[in-house]
């Protein structure tokens, strides 16, 4: 086990020294300790690893021997490097071959020392080593704190029932490194509650990084995402590190699950299950700390039945599934978030707009929304940079939007001079309550039924003619029909 010397300053900095000859980790701890460091030594390997991973601070140095019987140098740097970007490693090496020492440089040591060597020329070079480290801690804090300071992901989610539900889950899972399938039609919000999960989780301060596995052709795709060795493949120019290793000890995105071509699909589950990559081209896999999120438009269990997804993969990634409810469906949310974005594009384009009229309000409402929130803040930053007064009103909105303004109420009433389709206008009267209903009895549809004065089996027959489809929970269904959930049976909600 590595020892921790009791009587040092509490503010010192800490110094892990890793070997196996009793007699040299006694000199460089004399020599660490004289400089005024606090110095843990480890006999071996295993004992180093388990240091670097207990100690309740990352270590901003490590020096490690190369070989030991129990383990090698690389190994140790590994799980130095995977613990925390910030630590810089100095291998110290008998075995001083072109060849070990470039491999530990490879794997991010800062430099290496061979033996023997005097103390005062590691202490020097522990010292440059030191301030690189300080730098990159440094960068990594004012990078979490500048996130902070503007965080639109740390904005409430809508303040519609199901979001609401979404926003506790996305609580109670953040802490934890499972991973999430997250679903819904394109622009319903999937990346910004990806981007929630990591700003409340633990790994905030580190990276959060996306990528579109449909973008790039299978073997770029592998490169992208598990970095590759210098020359490996024709056209992979300088060695790349991939966004795995990249997002070490953070998040990583992978959008457009779907679109995963069937070979990587193979590979990433290897990753997921063993948390290693192996970069192309390289001989050995490397340890990586990353939580991966998914996230699709298509729907991924009929890609699974036709053979297009692989199935273990599947399970891998929907641990825990969070379906996005598109917005046409969370009425209360599209008034909020327009309201939302009006505030942030008035402030952006220094224009006095300061809301938005009774019917502008009333025709966003009625809207279907195809593209979702994303065609909503679009929406809203063309109306306010068209805007000739404080408020936005009707002809500030696309056309096909401000011609919906007219509010089902007096339709129902009074016959518009050039007539109406009756259908359509009873149709939308229909569709519009019912989601009130459902939104007023958090989707608990028997509950709607009865707020709506008609049977359990006629709403169901209306929200299968308007495709809509209930998510709430506790929904007591007495006829067994099925059920839409925001997670899947086993999710922790
Ligand atoms: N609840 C929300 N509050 C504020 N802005 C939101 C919300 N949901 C989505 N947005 C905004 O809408 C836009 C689209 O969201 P996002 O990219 O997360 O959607 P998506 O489901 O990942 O889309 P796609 O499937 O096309 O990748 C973004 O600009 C995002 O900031």
């Amino acid at each position: 086990m590595a020892s921790i010397p009791p009587s040092i300053p509490q503010n010192a900095t800490r110094v892990l020294v890793v070997d196996d000859e009793p007699g040299l980790r006694q000199v460089l701890h004399i020599a660490f300790h004289r400089q005024g460091y606090e110095v843990v030594v480890a006999p071996g390997a295993r004992a180093a690893i388990e240091a670097i991973r207990q100690n309740p601070q990352p270590f901003p140095l490590v020096l490690t021997d190369l070989v030991m019987p129990d383990g090698s140098g690389i190994e140790v740097l590994t799980a130095a490097k995977a613990r925390s970007n910030a630590t810089e490693v100095i291998v110290m090496t008998a075995h001083s071959t072109v060849e070990s020492a470039l491999d530990a440089m490879r794997h991010g040591a800062y430099d290496f020392v061979t033996k023997p060597f005097s103390p005062a020329e590691l202490t020097a070079l522990a010292a440059k080593a030191l301030e690189k480290s300080s730098i990159v801690a440094e960068n990594q804090r004012l990078r979490a704190q500048l996130e902070r300071l503007d965080l639109p992901s740390r904005e409430p989610l809508g303040t519609s029932a199901a979001m609401q539900r979404i926003a506790e889950l996305i609580a109670k899972i953040a802490p934890t490194r499972t991973t999430v399938l997250l679903t819904g039609e394109s622009g319903t919000g999937k990346e910004r509650v990806a981007r929630a999960i990591h700003d409340q989780s633990d790994r905030a301060a580190r990276p959060f990084l996306v990528v579109n596995c449909g973008a790039l052709p299978e073997a770029l795709m592998e490169s992208e995402l598990f970095g590759h060795e210098k020359g490996s493949f024709t056209g992979a120019g300088a060695r790349s590190m991939g966004l795995f290793r990249e997002a070490d000890g953070g998040t990583l995105l992978l959008d457009e699950i779907g679109e995963l071509p069937a070979a990587l699909q193979v590979k990433l589950l290897r990753v997921l299950q063993e948390r290693k990559v192996r970069p192309v081209g390289a001989a050995a896999e490397i340890a990586v700390d990353v939580r991966v999120l998914a996230a699709t438009n298509r729907d991924v269990e009929a890609e699974v039945r036709q053979g297009r997804f692989r199935q273990d993969l599947y399970y891998r990634l929907n641990v825990i599934r969070i379906e996005l409810p598109p917005l046409r469906e969370r009425p209360g949310d599209i008034s909020r978030l327009a309201e939302r974005f009006l505030r942030r594009f008035a402030a952006e384009l220094g224009k006095d707009v300061r809301g938005l009229t009774t019917d502008a309000v009333r025709a966003l409402d009625a809207y279907s929304f195809p593209g979702n929130v994303r065609e909503l803040e679009n929406m809203m930053e063309r109306a306010v940079a068209l805007a000739g007064g404080p408020t936005i009103g009707l002809g500030d909105l696309p056309s096909a939007v401000a011609g919906l303004s007219a509010s089902p109420a007096p339709l129902l009433a009074q016959l518009p001079p050039e007539g109406c389709a009756l259908d359509e206008v009873i149709g939308e009267v229909e569709r519009r309550l019912i989601l009130q209903a459902l939104e007023r009895t958090g989707g608990v549809r028997k509950a709607a039924a009865k707020l709506l004065g008609v049977s359990f089996r006629s709403l169901r027959y209306r929200l299968a003619k308007h495709a809509l489809a209930a998510d709430g929970e506790g929904d007591d269904d007495p006829e067994g029909g099925s059920r839409r959930e925001s997670s899947p049976p086993g999710a922790l909600e």
